[in-house]
């Protein structure tokens, strides 16, 4: 296969960071991929999470493989629609347990592929998931969609993680390698009760907005602790169908706005 240029029919590129793992990256990833898909966009999303790739999980689709034809890769849809498109190094490996310990130039050449080579056709957006950190995959990733005006990065954080420096160093890589911030999430922010689905501040509140407004960044929202999402990321369910009265939904709708809106600001500008 030669230089493909498949990002080229991609409007819009939002990659999503954190400076620490855990944090709900990819749980934010998903949930804006789905809930943008719900608004009538076509959608791709590729996990570039080479260390640990856990949106097939998410979205019920580990047990799929992907071909090749003469474009490129073929992602693997969700729907029979084909409005959401995921890539993930995960579809790759025979077991969800393979650990893929590739070294630095086979891993930036793999990410190197993944930018280029995937099929997306006509897209609306495209949501780049990466590893925690800023690693030399994150440079790959830069270096790779620049050339494309990325729309730029969301930093999600969580209400335990706002005061250590790791969002700082997200926010200075941005700065570093050009990458406009688009705004900052704040994930697990508070916690939903299974039962009276009343939402408790088990960390106080603010932290994420105040880090936002001390970066200069947007704030875009925050997004609860909520125990029905787990379920439904760990069952491989679409959360915003199944629960679409629940104030976590309303959250990540409010954050895909406040998302929705940065981006037109640039596009505008
Ligand atoms: N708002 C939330 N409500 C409920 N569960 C959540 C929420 N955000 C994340 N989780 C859960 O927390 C765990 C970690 O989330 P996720 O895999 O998205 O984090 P990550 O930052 O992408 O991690 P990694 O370091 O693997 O890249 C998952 O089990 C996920 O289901
Ligand atoms: S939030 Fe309400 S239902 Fe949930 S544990 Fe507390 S009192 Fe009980």
């Amino acid at each position: 296969m030669g230089e493909s240029d498949n990002l080229s029919s991609v409007k819009h590129i939002i990659v999503i960071l954190s400076g620490k793992g855990g944090v709900g990256k990819s749980t934010v990833a998903t949930q804006l991929a789905l809930a943008l898909r719900n608004e009538g966009n076509k959608v791709g999303l590729l996990d570039v999470d080479i260390c640990g790739p856990s949106i097939p999980k998410m979205l019920n689709l580990q047990d799929k493989e992907v071909f090749q034809c003469s474009d490129g890769w073929v992602p693997v849809f969700v729907d029979k629609e084909q409005t959401l498109g995921v890539m993930s190094i995960g579809f790759l490996l025979h077991s969800s347990s393979d650990a893929i310990v590739w070294r630095g130039p086979k891993k930036n050449a793999m990410i190197k592929q993944f930018l280029r080579d995937v099929y997306w056709r006509q897209l609306d957006y495209l949501i780049i998931d990466t590893p925690p950190g800023t690693s030399d995959e994150h440079l790959s990733v830069v270096e790779n969609i620049r050339q494309y005006n990325p729309d730029g990065a969301v930093l999600v954080t969580t209400p335990q993680a706002v005061s250590t420096g790791d969002v700082r160093r997200e926010a200075t890589f941005c700065k570093k390698t050009g990458i406009p911030v688009i705004g900052l999430v704040e994930n697990m922010s508070g916690f939903v009760c299974p039962h009276c689905s009343e939402c408790s501040n088990v960390f106080s509140k603010g932290g994420g907005e105040a880090l936002a407004a001390q970066l200069d960044v947007p704030f875009l929202g925050c997004i609860p602790l909520d125990p029905q999402l787990t379920q439904s990321l760990e069952d491989g369910k679409n959360f915003l169908d199944l629960f679409p009265e629940s104030a976590t939904r309303t959250a990540v709708q409010k954050v895909t706005t406040a998302i929705l809106e940065q981006v037109q600001k640039k596009v505008t500008e």
